[in-house]
Order: C-alpha cells, then structure tokens, then sequence
C-alpha cells in the first residue's frame, strides 16, 4: 500500500507523486532512498529516467510464471534489476512494466526488496507497446522537460553495473543515444541442427544489451509514430533507427555479466554470479 515515504521519494525523484486512494493510472510502490541520492551531478540529479520492462510471459526459462519473479540467490531477479537504478541518484521516475495478472505480485516485490518509489504500469502484448506504455507514463515529465533522458532496460538483466548505467547515460547526454554491446568473435552457425557452419562470426558482430538510453523528447516521439504505424522493433534502437533516424546512436562497451537471464543455464549462471553478491540465502 502506498505510504507517506513513498510519496516523498516518489517527488524527490522528479516522479510523480505516489498514488494515494482513487489513483487508479499507475501503482506505485517502494522506498525511500534519501541516503544514497547526495552525490548527484548538480542540475543533472534526478533528470534521467529508467524503464525497467516485465511486460513479457518469462517462461523459456522453464518455470510456470514469469521468470523475473524467480529467487536469485536469495533476492526476487526484478528486485535486483530495480534496485541497479534505485541506487543512482542521476536517476529520477523509475517505471517497471508488468503484465495485467503481475501486477499485485510486482508489488509485493517492490515493497520488500526495492529502495525506492516504483511506478507500476501495464504493458502491452508486444515489447514495442510495453516501451510505449512506459514512455507514456514519463510523457508530461518528458514534454516539460523534468525528464531529459530515459534509460530503457530488460528486467531480465540483473548484472549490469552502475558504470555500464552511468555510460550509457552519460553517451546519450552527449549525442542522442547510447547501446551496449560486446563483440562477438566466437564461432558462429546458421541453420538447424548446426548445417550451414559459418565459422568465424562475422567481423563487427556485436552483442546488443540494454539500457539502452535515449534522448526523451525524441524517444517518446518515436515510439508515438511507431505506434501510429504498427511498427514492432526487437529494442529501442530499432525503433530509434527507423523513427528517428537523425539522432546519433553510440556504441557502449557492454558488461559481460549483464547477460539476460532467458534459458534455464542463465538461471544456473545467475545464481552464481548473485551468490557472492548477496550472500546469505535468507531474504525469499
Ligand atoms: C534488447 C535485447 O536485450 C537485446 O539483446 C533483447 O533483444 C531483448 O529480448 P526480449 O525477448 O525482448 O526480452
């Protein structure tokens, strides 16, 4: 239930201010997170947004409900993704996107493991609408300009690192945008059943991650357009690319731990990688 606090954080975020009774358009969820915010860069404090996508069904993994409310060493994976940008005083409004049958059970996730006021939305039946929904729940903070950033992120990635975030964020500041990727020079196949080996994956291959982050005037604009058009892209970029081809995209090197999490195996490596991370087991 939303509380004083979360209200608080929720304004000292740049975010909207929590939904108290009768607010029925976003839920908002958390904590304060008064301690960790002083650091911020003075004028840029708070003015980038994150939206954190949990729109999807989740289930390659192999359980029955969506993967991102799967423990990871003791934590809920979303909470983990959540709290990457809770813990970043540059960012302000932070929204996850849930599915419709998700959203109670977001939460209670939120309000146990996530240091800061959440802005629950629910997305759509593609990740392109999910994207939308989020961005529409940032659109008066983007159009008066208290937002002059968003950093759009699979919550199925956990791992990435707070300077992976800063980069991005600092790259699309500069010139527009910003995507992490690492290249990939193993070998690669085409085809089933591994016919059609192609050997040494192509020159220049690279391994696309997110946050992906964006100027926000023209990422909402984007995303309107694509919307009008039915357009359906894979990421942000795609959507930015096609929409919005003006703006500059930079390469960031991306971090090899910020692998998502889509297989059964990335759920073994996932429990590795958090383990040290965490620790004790105690907290699902
Ligand atoms: C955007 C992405 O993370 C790039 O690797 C990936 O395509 C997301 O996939 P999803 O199936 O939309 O989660």
């Amino acid at each position: 239930m939303p509380d004083q606090r979360s209200r608080a954080a929720a304004e000292q975020r740049g975010g909207a201010p929590a939904a108290g009774p009768g607010d029925t358009a976003a839920g908002q969820h958390g904590h304060t997170a008064v301690g960790e915010r002083s650091g911020a860069a003075a004028g840029q404090a708070g003015r980038a947004a994150a939206v954190v996508l949990a729109g999807g069904s989740g289930t390659r993994v192999g359980g029955e409900s969506n993967k991102v409310y799967l423990p990871v060493a003791g934590r809920i994976m979303i909470g983990i993704s959540l709290n990457t940008f809770a813990a970043l005083p540059e960012i302000g409004p932070l929204v996850l996107v849930v599915r419709a049958e998700d959203r109670e059970l977001a939460g209670r996730v939120i309000d146990r493991e996530v240091d800061a006021a959440v802005e629950v939305v629910t997305g759509g039946s593609t990740r392109q609408e999910s994207e939308l929904a989020g961005l529409r729940q940032l659109a008066d903070r983007i159009r008066d300009e208290h937002i002059d950033t968003v950093l759009i992120h699979d919550g199925a990635r956990p791992f990435a690192g707070p300077s992976l975030v800063r980069e991005v964020l600092r790259v699309a500041r500069e010139c527009g945008g910003a995507v992490p990727g690492l290249p990939r020079d193993d070998l690669a196949a085409a085809g089933p059943g591994g016919r059609g080996l192609a050997g040494p994956a192509p020159e220049g291959l690279v391994a696309v991650q997110t946050p992906q982050g964006f100027s926000a005037a023209p990422l909402l604009a984007a995303y309107e357009q694509a919307a009008r058009e039915g357009f359906a892209g894979t990421d942000t970029a795609s959507c930015m690319h096609r929409f919005a081809p003006a703006v500059p995209i930079r390469w960031v090197a991306g971090e090899a731990r910020n692998f998502k999490i889509t297989y059964p195996h990335d759920l073994v490596l996932a429990q590795e990688v958090a383990a040290p991370l965490f620790g004790d087991h105690e907290k699902v």
